[in-house]
């Protein structure tokens, strides 16, 4: 069976806008984009139409590739600040003087819709996650949608960024799943994957995932964004040569990609929702 991220994105977003409109909330999304990377200024265009799709406001807010950390942390306190923006995205990855890790922990935790901040982190680690990271998140959203259990079941995640790999792995153990972090030390790498249930690979590794890797009727989810030898996009995972093997896959593209941006529009509608209602969360 193939997981068909588009759809389910496509779904998820028009469910999204009825809920805005009924809500008559408007929520604001400001996006931060340093430099010109072009992979990162589509991704940052799509969350923009994605935006203008479901009723979310939005602004964009483009730093030079020379910008230093100070002038990052000031487009970001600014915003902090601005009672008329409900959600912050910062694009990733910046440029090397730009330090990432002050940028992420410089997002007010009840606007970093990407999930990144520390607080988020924790609380996702607690079993008690506001935002999760859209990535992950949304592959969540994926197996929930396809009815793949995860509860007893053996995940094995292979990456351990801050991003993907770990919250990943939070995520699937707040549901109960039974899950093991591998990563480049780890050994036996092969035999881990082929005992894992559901696979996720986030290695960056154009193909990297073979038959042989893969229990037979697993659940596959790549997260790759690689490029093979003719440039054409591809994921982690050999797609042909696996997809037979595998009991569920997600291709690329198609699979996680869209559901990243959609998640991102559903994070953001909550971060409005948590500003205009009398809310528990306290972050
Ligand atoms: N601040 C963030 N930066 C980055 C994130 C993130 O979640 N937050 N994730 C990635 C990039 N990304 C979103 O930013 C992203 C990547 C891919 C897709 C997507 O839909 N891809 C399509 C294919 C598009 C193509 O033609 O190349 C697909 O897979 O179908 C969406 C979002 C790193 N940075």
């Amino acid at each position: 069976m193939i997981l068909d991220g588009k759809a389910v994105s496509e779904k998820r977003l028009e469910i999204l806008k009825e809920q805005i409109e009924e809500s008559r909330l408007y929520p604001r999304l400001a996006t931060v984009i340093v430099g010109t990377d072009p992979a990162s200024q589509m991704y940052v265009r799509m969350k923009h139409r994605a935006c203008e799709r479901v009723g979310i406001g939005s602004i964009g807010i483009e730093l030079p590739e020379d910008a230093t950390t100070e002038r990052v942390l000031e487009t970001i306190n600014r915003l902090n600040n601005d009672p008329d923006i409900d959600g912050i995205l910062v694009q990733l990855p910046l440029p090397a003087q730009v330090d990432t890790t002050r940028v992420i922990e410089a997002v007010a935790p009840e606007k970093d819709v990407d999930g990144f901040h520390p607080c988020n982190l924790g609380r996702l680690l607690a079993g008690s996650p506001v935002f999760a990271p859209c990535t992950p998140q949304g592959i969540m959203t994926i197996l929930k949608e396809y009815a793949i259990p995860t509860a007893g079941q053996r995940a094995v995640v292979v990456g351990r960024s801050i991003d993907v790999g770990r919250p990943m792995a939070a995520l699937l153990l707040n549901a109960d799943a039974t899950v093991t972090i591998c990563h480049s030390k780890t050994r036996n790498l092969e035999a881990e994957m082929r005992s894992a249930d559901i696979l996720i690979s986030a290695v960056g590794r154009a193909k990297f995932v073979k038959p042989d890797m893969v229990k037979e009727g697993a659940t596959v989810i790549d997260v790759g964004i690689n490029h093979d030898e003719q440039g054409k996009l591809c994921g982690d995972v050999d797609f042909e040569a696996v997809r037979d093997r595998a009991g569920a896959i997600t291709p690329v593209p198609g699979g996680v990609g869209p559901m990243t941006i959609a998640t991102l529009m559903e994070n953001t509608f909550k971060a409005a929702k948590l500003r205009t209602c009398d809310s528990t969360v306290r972050l």
